[in-house]
């Protein structure tokens, strides 16, 4: 009997999320509570499962959210996450009929792209995804960054330490204009924010309270958040030896940015900050008074997109000014592909529309997916032989349109 795949039922649950541990290398038998627990973060009808013999043998899900796109528009997305295939069921082509079946349904859905993040830079680029964005964790070497170790707090607004129960407050509306003007973010649920600050903790993971560091500005508006933990002491013949984590460090304006970071790197007796996954242009290094201290730890693709309904998801963002192209767009999997002319305007808003005009580029849908939030250089996949240039200086004009002045970045995992 060949295995059979389909959507769960309640009760395939404690199954499938033994076959998800399994998979990703974790103890695999899962607790009544932490089914339980896990249970309100799973919508079923988006869940996908492979039996064989009536063992689970492959999980896959998906779950609505909305991606920031340039110019601050949001777009639906479908964010999929657990692909996961028992190792005595791989490379039969399990993971292959899970991916189809969901990418076609979230185009019914009216989902204009997928997202994922990849455990590994080879699986994904074959269903249409390319990386769209990346990450930078940075180890900063606090004696030597040169920085002023008498800095007593920022010159304008205030930086306060808050308890969980303070940041369950006032977290998600700080974060909702935060990821507004953040290309590449996506929204955080209740449940994130009740996961983050011990309000909600999974069985098989304990929580320990982080410190939490609220910038407000002048005026006592929230503009920035870090929480940060310290990971041990060491001391050696007297001298402190610590290394502050940088958990998540949100801000919507550049003086919380720098507050925040300053106050970081100030707290005494740290002697080593390690960032944390940040945008690859983060402040960082450059507000050390010798960026050389922050030595890059990870630089590495973080989200991957797919791209699903191509006129709604080109229509969706900003271009740097007026501007006209025709994008012929390869699609093996004939979800997204076609001939499509992109018109910008002035104030960079565009249409895009089929047409049988000549094209000026032709690629395939994962380089759309890579160039879409305007992190990759157009000029840069032609000379990889990614992006085919038909008509001359079709490159450069689209890499004028399609860049962005801060590349885009995903704060949060899902
Ligand atoms: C968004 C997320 O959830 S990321 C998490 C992904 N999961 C993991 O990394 C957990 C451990 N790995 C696994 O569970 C599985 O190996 C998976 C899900 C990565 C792949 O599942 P499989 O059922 O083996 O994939 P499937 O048989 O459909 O493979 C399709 C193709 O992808 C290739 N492929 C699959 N995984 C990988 C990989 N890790 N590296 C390189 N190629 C890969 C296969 O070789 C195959 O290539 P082909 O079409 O040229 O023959």
């Amino acid at each position: 009997m060949s295995p059979d795949l389909r959507t769960l039922a309640e009760s395939d649950l404690p199954e499938w999320l033994r076959a998800l541990n399994n998979a990703f290398l974790m103890p695999p038998t899962v607790a009544p509570e932490e089914v339980a627990a896990r249970r309100p973060g799973i919508d079923l009808e988006r869940t996908q499962g492979v039996f064989d013999e009536g063992r689970c043998v492959a999980t896959f899900r998906s779950m609505p959210r909305e991606l920031t796109v340039p110019g601050g528009g949001l777009l639906a997305a479908s964010a999929v996450t657990n692909v996961s295939v028992t190792a005595t069921h791989r490379r039969r082509g399990l993971a292959t009929r899970m991916m189809s079946r969901d990418l076609t349904d979230a185009k019914e859905r009216g989902e204009a792209v997928a997202i994922l993040i990849a455990a590994e830079y080879p699986i994904y680029g074959r269903y249409g995804f390319g990386p769209a964005t990346w990450i930078n964790e940075w180890d900063v070497d606090v004696p030597r960054s040169g920085l002023d170790r008498r800095w007593a707090g920022p010159a304008e607004g205030r930086v306060d330490l808050m308890t969980p129960a303070e940041v369950r407050k006032i977290g998600p509306e700080l974060h909702e204009r935060v990821r507004r003007l953040t290309p590449g973010a996506i929204e955080r649920t209740d449940r994130w924010w009740d996961l983050d600050t011990g309000q909600l903790v999974f069985p098989s993971n304990p929580w320990k309270e982080p410190f939490y560091a609220v910038y407000r500005d002048a005026a006592g508006r929230v503009d920035g958040l870090a929480t940060y933990s310290i990971k041990e002491h060491r001391w050696s013949n007297k001298f402190p030896n610590v290394t502050l984590e940088t958990g998540k460090l949100i801000a919507a304006s550049p003086a919380a940015e720098l507050a925040l970071w300053r106050y970081l790197l100030s707290v005494d007796w740290v002697t080593e900050l390690k960032s944390g996954y940040r945008a690859p242009d983060d402040i960082l290094p450059l507000l050390l008074g010798d960026p050389r201290a922050a030595r890059t730890e990870t630089n590495a693709d973080f989200m991957w997109l797919r791209v699903l309904d191509t006129p709604r998801a080109l229509e969706a963002r900003t271009y740097a000014g007026a501007g006209s192209l025709v994008l012929d767009l390869h699609d093996a999997a004939d979800l997204a592909g076609g001939r499509f002319r992109l018109e910008t305007d002035t104030d960079g808003r565009a249409t895009c529309t089929p047409t049988r005009d000549d094209a000026d580029l032709s690629l395939d849908i994962a380089e759309l997916g890579t160039l879409y939030l305007g992190d990759e250089s157009v000029l840069r996949l032609t000379a990889l032989g990614r992006v085919t240039e038909r008509r001359p200086g079709a490159a450069t004009r689209a890499d004028t349109l399609f860049r962005t002045p801060r590349r885009p970045w995903t704060p949060d995992g899902f």
